[in-house]
Formats: C-alpha cells, structure tokens, sequence
C-alpha cells in the first residue's frame, strides 16, 4: 500500500486541462482551414501569434540572415547535439534489418523498410524556443532518408526564434515555415496553397498540437500522442532529495499541464523533496509554469519496497522516468511502461530533452503503454515482398490456398490457388475445364 504525500489538486486540474474545449476548438479550426485554406491560416496565426508575414515559409536568404545572427557557440552547442543525435539514429537504422527468407524451396519471403517520401516536423515555440526538437524530428527524418522535410515553428511573443531556425536549417530542413499550433499542423498535414501536404508529421506540441495530430491521424500519418511533458522518478533513501527536488521543477517548468510525480520507498526522503520544492519554486524565473504545475499534477507517493515503487509507476507509463536508486539498472528488468528511461543520477530528463542523443519526442498520457518514442523506424515504412521461384512449391500452395480459401467461402480467392496448381502441377480445374492448361 502507499501513503500519499501529495496529490494533484482536482479541482484546479480538471480546469488547467478539460479536454473537450480542446477538442472542440481544434475541430473547429481544422474545419475552417480545410475549406478556406492559406486564408484561414493567416486568421489564426494573427489571432493566436500576431503573426501575419508576407509569407510563412522562409527564403534561403532569410534563413541564411538568421543563422547569422546567432551566436557561435549556440551554433557550436547545436552541431555538438545534432552529432549525438545523428549518431544514436543511425545505429537505430543499422539495427533495422532487412532480410528474405525462404521458408519453402523456392518460396522467398522479405521484409525491406522505405522512408516515407515527405515528413512534417512540428517544432514548438509557443512557449519556449525548443530548438531541441527541430534535432530530433527533422535530423531522424533525414537520418531516415526522407527526402522532403518541412518544418513549421511558431514565432515566440511575435519575434523569429532564431536559434530555433538555425537548428532546423542545420539539421537538415527543406523547407522552414513561422507557423504555429493548430494551423501549423492543418498545413502540414492537408496542404494549403503555399505548402504540399506531408505523409507524416512528427513532433511533440502542447494540448491543441497534441490533438490536432489525434484528429488528423489516418489523413496524414503521426509519430505518437506527444503531449504535455511528464517526469516520473523512482527514488529510495539513497537518492539526493535536492536533486530530485530540482529534476521535478526541471520539467514542470514546461507548462501548467505538465505532471511531475516522484515514488519512494523513503518517506523521508518524499518529505524533504517537498520542502526543498517549496523552497526553490519561488526562486525560479518558470515558476508561473511549473508552479501550478507543481500544485495541480505534483504528486510524491511512499510505497513499501522497490518492486511496489516500480509496479506503481507503470500504472503511470510515464514519458520520463528517473531511477534514483542504489542499483538504477534494476529497472531495465522491472519496468516496461516508459517513454524513456534515466538510470541514476549522472543523467536526467534535461540531458534527455537537451543534449544526450537519445529522442526526446515521447509518448505521454499514458501512451507509453502502447509505444516508445520517436525513432528512425517511424519514419521507415516496413513493408514486405515475396517470390515463389519454384512451380512445384507454388502448385502446393496453390492447393492450399484453394482449400483455405474455400472455407471463408471465397471462391475467387480459391481460384487463384486452384489455376496455379493447375498449371505447374497438372491438378483438375473442376470450375473451368480445359481453362489452362500447361503449355
Ligand atoms: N511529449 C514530448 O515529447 C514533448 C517534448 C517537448 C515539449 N513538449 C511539450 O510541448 C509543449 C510546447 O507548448 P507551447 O505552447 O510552448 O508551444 P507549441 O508550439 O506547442 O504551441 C504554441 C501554439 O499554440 C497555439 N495556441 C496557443 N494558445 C491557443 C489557443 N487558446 N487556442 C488555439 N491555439 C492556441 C498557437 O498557435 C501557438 O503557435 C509543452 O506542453 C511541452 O510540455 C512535449
Ligand atoms: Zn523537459
């Protein structure tokens, strides 16, 4: 059993988040932007951005401008990231195989992975510059070997995020385009007149981003529900409850709706994370965010032993779990509901989210029971092919197939199987005599 140290406040949860606003909202204006296009666009990038440019889309001379203005190590901190990152999607590729195999004589069975042929990376803004997600879904796109990637980010407070459009430019974009939210992803994903639609868009966004994706899905193809961020830590008596206290904050500090749980088999240690909490809140220049995240979807829960600890947070299936624990791998064997997970505390959600290499577009809300994070197998199609090189192996599925067939009551489908065991193994075609015959 576990004892509640904290617990989310309901009440000013369920307004910080009613769903069905959301919803409705986002239906609305996919609704519009569907029959009214470029011009419904330009209505809600002014209406939620103030941001009304000639034109959205960047020319390279612009994007050329921009890059210019940022500071070198800026750029030097992006390429250093986009090279960890790089190099962690491309041992994803290699660990991809394509094989065949032949499970008959002659019956040869493959499996070969296409990249998708145009990819939309959702880069979000509104808040933040999170110039970290243009690396990780425009550079996996490219380390895929999409050939066409457009990237749309909001302008921040009506200013270009310049370190934003330099990693999107560095990390390989073809086309960059300041737009945001809801109208960005539309865009994207149907095409207006300025922009062709993509075949997939990617990219983790707030609420309206978040279900825009959900409700375009089956038009356009999506990596994953990438919502508000969460952090889950795992922690017993040997964790630093000042450092869990500051990784809790350091997430919460995405936005009001951003969860940020700790499980302990400590209670003492729960208790001294909540101090050190409600000391550092105050302080820190996000706390408009991650306070009100903190008071409605912070909770600290004490269990009795590891195993409940671990038991516990997969009922969570967090986007970002920390183990902070005498023996953090443990979790690689205990734990299967996470987007990622951060053994210990040389490492943390930030390195995640920042510099590390690993993805840091992850499933939340739960959807970390039913997937993992974006990859570079999202934007590979695995598809399969077969041949059938010999008639003797092909006649006896034909035979086969006749049969299978026949009882789902598909005669055409039996007919298939019934005219190639005719031809390559002199078997009766009792439905049409004389049809085929070997020649
Ligand atoms: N799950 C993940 O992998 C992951 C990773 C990084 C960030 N995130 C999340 O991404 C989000 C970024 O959010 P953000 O808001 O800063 O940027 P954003 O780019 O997702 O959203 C900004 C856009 O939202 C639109 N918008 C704002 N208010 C609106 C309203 N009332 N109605 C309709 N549209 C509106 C605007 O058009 C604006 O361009 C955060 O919630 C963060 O937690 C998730
Ligand atoms: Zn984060």
């Amino acid at each position: 059993m576990s004892l509640a140290l904290k617990t989310p406040d309901a009440r000013s949860a369920a307004v910080a988040t009613s769903l069905p606003d959301v919803r409705e909202k986002v239906e609305s204006i996919i609704a519009d932007i569907r029959t009214r296009g470029d011009q419904a666009v330009r209505e809600y990038s002014a209406r939620f951005d103030r941001w009304e440019p000639e034109s959205f889309r960047l020319s390279p001379e612009q994007i050329a401008e921009i890059v210019a203005r940022v500071p070198e190590q800026v750029i030097d901190d992006i390429e250093f990231v986009q090279r960890q990152v790089r190099t962690f999607a491309e041992h994803q590729l290699a660990s991809m195989r394509e094989f065949e195999v032949e499970t008959l004589p002659g019956v040869h069975l493959g499996q070969k992975h296409i990249p998708i042929a145009a990819a939309g990376a959702y880069v979000p803004g509104g808040r933040y510059p999170l110039l970290a997600s243009a690396h990780m879904t425009i550079l996996t796109a490219k380390a895929a070997g999409v050939p066409r990637v457009v990237a749309c980010t909001p302008p921040i407070r009506g200013e270009i995020p310049d370190a934003t459009v330099a990693a999107m430019h560095l990390a390989g974009a073809d086309e960059i385009h300041l737009l945001g939210g809801v109208q960005a992803v539309v865009s994207m994903a149907l095409g207006t007149e300025s922009m062709a639609p993509v075949d997939m868009l990617a990219g983790p966004g707030n609420a309206f981003v978040a279900e825009a994706k959900r409700q375009l899905f089956g038009e356009v193809g999506i990596d994953l529900f990438a919502g508000p961020t969460e952090v889950l830590v795992v922690a017993d008596e040997t964790a630093d409850p000042f450092v869990t206290a500051v990784d809790l904050l350091s997430q919460a500090e995405h936005g009001p709706d951003s969860p940020a749980v700790l499980i302990t088999t400590s209670e003492s240690l729960g208790r001294q994370v909540i101090d050190e909490v409600d000391k550092l809140l105050p302080e820190m220049p996000t706390r408009d965010n991650a306070g009100p995240a903190w008071r409605d979807h912070g909770e600290v829960h004490v269990v009795a032993d590891l195993d409940e600890a671990y038991e516990l947070a997969d009922t969570y299936a967090g986007e970002h779990v920390q183990i902070l624990t005498a023996n953090p791998r443990e979790a690689l064997e205990k734990m299967r509901n996470y987007g990622a997970l951060f053994l210990g505390e040389g490492t943390c959600v930030s390195y995640g989210d920042k510099v590390i290499g690993t993805n840091h577009v992850l499933p939340t809300r739960g959807a970390a029971r039913y997937t993992g994070g974006l990859w570079v197998g999202k934007y590979l199609k695995t598809v399969t092919y077969q041949e059938v090189t010999d008639e003797a192996a092909s006649a006896r599925l034909g035979e086969v197939c006749g049969r299978a067939a026949r009882v789902e009551l598909f005669e055409g489908h039996a007919r298939s199987g019934d005219v190639r065991a005719a031809k390559y193994a002199g078997a009766p075609l009792p439905w049409a005599p004389g049809a085929v015959t070997r020649s």
